[in-house]
C-alpha cells in the first residue's frame, strides 16, 4: 500500500498493514511510517497510540469483532479486518474519541483503500459494536478462567496457561499486566563521554528529568520523555537506548581494558558497545552475528558512540573457527531466544510467537554456547544470557552445559541489587519490575 497519510488514522492504517499483513516489527514500521507522513506532534502521538494499542489488543478486538461480523473473520478481506481492528480499538479503548468519529473515519478508510462495498461492511459492524459493546461479557466461571484472563489482558491463551502452570494464577496475571504497562523509558550513559551524574545535569538543562537505575550504574530512567527525537538528536553520542536488564551483562562479564573479548551474537550491538565502555575502548572486541545486515547496526552504533575497539565479522556462532580457540579473556553468548521476557517492548510479539516453536531454541543455544566455550582461554570467563523466562532456554541450558563441559566451573558474581554472590540470575518482570532476562557465568579451569 503506497500513499501519503493525511491524518493519524490513515497513517495508523498504513503502518498496521505493514505489521499485520507483511510481518513488520511494530516499532520499525511505526518509525518508518511516521517519517513518511506529515503530521503535527499531537497527531504523531495519536498515530503511535492507535498503532501500539491496536496491535497489543488484537486478540480481544477480534473477539468483539467476531460478535458483530456475520462471517468468520478469516474470510474477510485482510485489509478490511485491519480497518475493523483499528476502528474497534478506538471504540473499546479510547474514551476520548466519539463513537461516531471512530465509525465514520473507518468507513472512509475502507472506501478509499478497499472499495465502496467494504465501507458498508465496516459501517454495519462498527455501528453495531458501538451500540452493543457494553452487553458483551467475557466468559465467566472456573472453566473459562484462562480465556477470560487472555481477553482481559490481551494475551494468547496458551501463554496464560503456560504462566499459570509455572507461576500460579496471581503471578501469571501480574506478568500479563506488566506486558501491557508502559514502562519508564530507559537508556544507558556512554561512560566514555560522560558520567551518569554529568549527563543527568545536561539533560535536566534541556528539561529532561531522569533518575538513576537501581539495577545498573550506567542506566538512567525517564518517566515522561518529552520527545524521543529531541533526546536522540541532542544526545545521540551520549546514550544507548536499552532495557535495564540488558545492561546487566556488561557488569557481570566485567571485561578489563586491553582484554580480548568475543561476542558471538552481537547485533544490534547493545551489549557489545557496553562491553567496550567497560574496557575504556582499549583491547579488542570481536563482534559476530549470523547476519551481515544486522552487523551494519553494530558498526553504526559503535561509530555513533565513538568506539574503536570493536571489529565485526559475519560468522555463524555454531561453527568453530580454529584460530580463535583458547584466545579470549571473555566470551559473551547472548543467545537467540523465544523473547518471552520482553513482550512489553515488542507490541506484536505476543501474537507472532507460537508455543510449538519454543522447542527450537534450546538445541541452538546449546550449540552456540558449546562453541563459544572453546574460544575462552584457561582462566577466562563465559557469560550466557537470554531475554526469556523459559527454564528450558535458561537454567536447563546451564545445567546441561556444566554436565557436559567439566573444563568449566560456575563462577559467582554479585547480585546487581543486593550484592550477594550468585551464579545465575533469572529476572522476573512480575517480581523485579524490569523486563525478563536470564544470565549465568562460567570460568574455564586453568
Ligand atoms: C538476543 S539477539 C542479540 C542482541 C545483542 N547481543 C545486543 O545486545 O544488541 C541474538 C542475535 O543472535 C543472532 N543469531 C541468531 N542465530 C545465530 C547464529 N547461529 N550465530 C550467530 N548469531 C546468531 C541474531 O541475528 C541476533 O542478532
Amino acid at each position: 500500500m503506497k500513499g501519503t497519510a493525511k491524518n493519524p488514522r490513515e497513517a495508523a492504517l498504513l503502518i498496521l498493514e505493514q505489521i499485520f499483513l507483511r510481518g513488520a516489527y511494530a516499532n520499525l514500521a511505526l518509525d518508518q511510517g511516521l517519517r513518511g507522513a506529515t503530521l503535527s506532534p499531537l497527531d504523531r502521538k495519536l498515530t503511535t497510540e492507535l498503532v501500539y494499542g491496536t496491535v497489543k489488543t488484537m486478540g480481544t478486538l477480534d473477539w468483539y469483532l467476531s460478535r458483530v461480523v456475520n462471517r468468520p473473520l478469516r474470510k474477510l478481506d485482510p485489509l478490511v479486518l485491519v480497518i475493523l481492528r483499528l476502528g474497534a480499538y478506538q471504540l473499546l479503548y479510547l474514551d476520548r474519541i466519539p463513537a461516531s468519529a471512530a465509525c465514520n473515519e473507518s468507513v472512509k478508510l475502507a472506501k478509499k483503500w478497499v472499495h465502496e462495498g467494504a465501507g458498508k461492511l465496516v459501517n454495519g459492524a462498527l455501528r453495531q459494536l458501538a451500540r452493543t459493546r457494553d452487553q458483551w461479557k467475557f466468559p465467566q466461571g472456573p472453566d473459562h478462567e484462562l480465556e477470560r484472563i487472555a481477553l482481559e489482558y490481551y494475551h494468547p491463551e496458551w501463554l496464560v496457561r503456560r504462566w499459570k502452570f509455572r507461576y500460579g494464577l496471581e503471578e501469571a496475571v501480574k506478568l500479563c499486566a506488566f506486558d501491557n504497562a508502559r514502562p519508564a523509558f530507559s537508556f544507558r550513559v556512554n561512560t566514555l563521554r560522560d558520567t551518569r551524574e554529568g549527563l543527568q545535569e545536561k539533560l535536566a538543562e534541556k528539561g529532561i528529568r531522569t533518575r538513576p537505575s537501581q539495577w545498573s550504574p550506567d542506566g538512567l530512567l525517564c518517566d515522561s520523555l518529552p520527545s524521543l527525537d529531541d533526546l536522540v538528536e541532542g544526545f545521540g553520542p551520549d546514550i544507548y537506548i536499552q532495557d535495564e536488564s540488558s545492561m546487566l551483562d556488561a557488569a557481570v562479564l566485567d571485561p578489563q581494558p586491553g582484554e580480548r573479548v568475543l561476542d558471538l551474537c552481537s547485533a544490534p550491538g547493545g551489549k557489545t558497545t557496553h562491553l567496550a565502555q567497560k574496557m575504556q575502548d582499549q583491547g579488542e572486541i570481536l563482534a559476530l552475528d549470523l547476519y551481515d545486515h544486522k552487523l551494519d547496526l553494530v558498526r553504526e552504533n559503535a561509530r555513533r558512540l565513538g568506539i574503536h575497539c570493536i571489529r565485526t565479522e559475519k560468522q555463524d556462532g555454531t561453527v568453530f573457527v580454529p584460530e580463535w580457540e583458547n584466545t579470549a579473556h571473555r566470551v559473551l553468548v547472548d543467545a537467540p531466544c523465544s523473547g518471552l521476557g520482553v513482550l512489553n517492548r515488542r507490541a506484536e510479539a505476543r501474537w507472532t510467537k507460537e508455543e510449538r516453536s519454543l522447542s527450537q531454541f534450546p538445541p541452538l543455544q546449546k550449540k552456540i554456547l558449546a562453541n563459544g566455550a572453546r574460544y575462552v582461554m584457561p582462566g577466562g570467563r563465559l557469560l550466557y544470557s537470554t531475554c526469556t523466562l523459559e527454564q528450558d532456554e535458561n537454567t536447563r541450558v546451564r545445567k546441561w552445559f556444566l554436565e557436559n563441559h567439566p573444563e568449566f566451573a560456575p563462577a559467582a558474581f554479585p547480585h546487581p541489587l543486593t550484592g550477594e554472590p550468585v551464579e545465575e540470575l533469572q529476572i522476573l518482570p512480575q517480581r523485579d519490575g524490569i523486563n525478563g532476562f536470564y544470565l549465568c557465568l562460567f570460568e574455564k579451569r586453568k
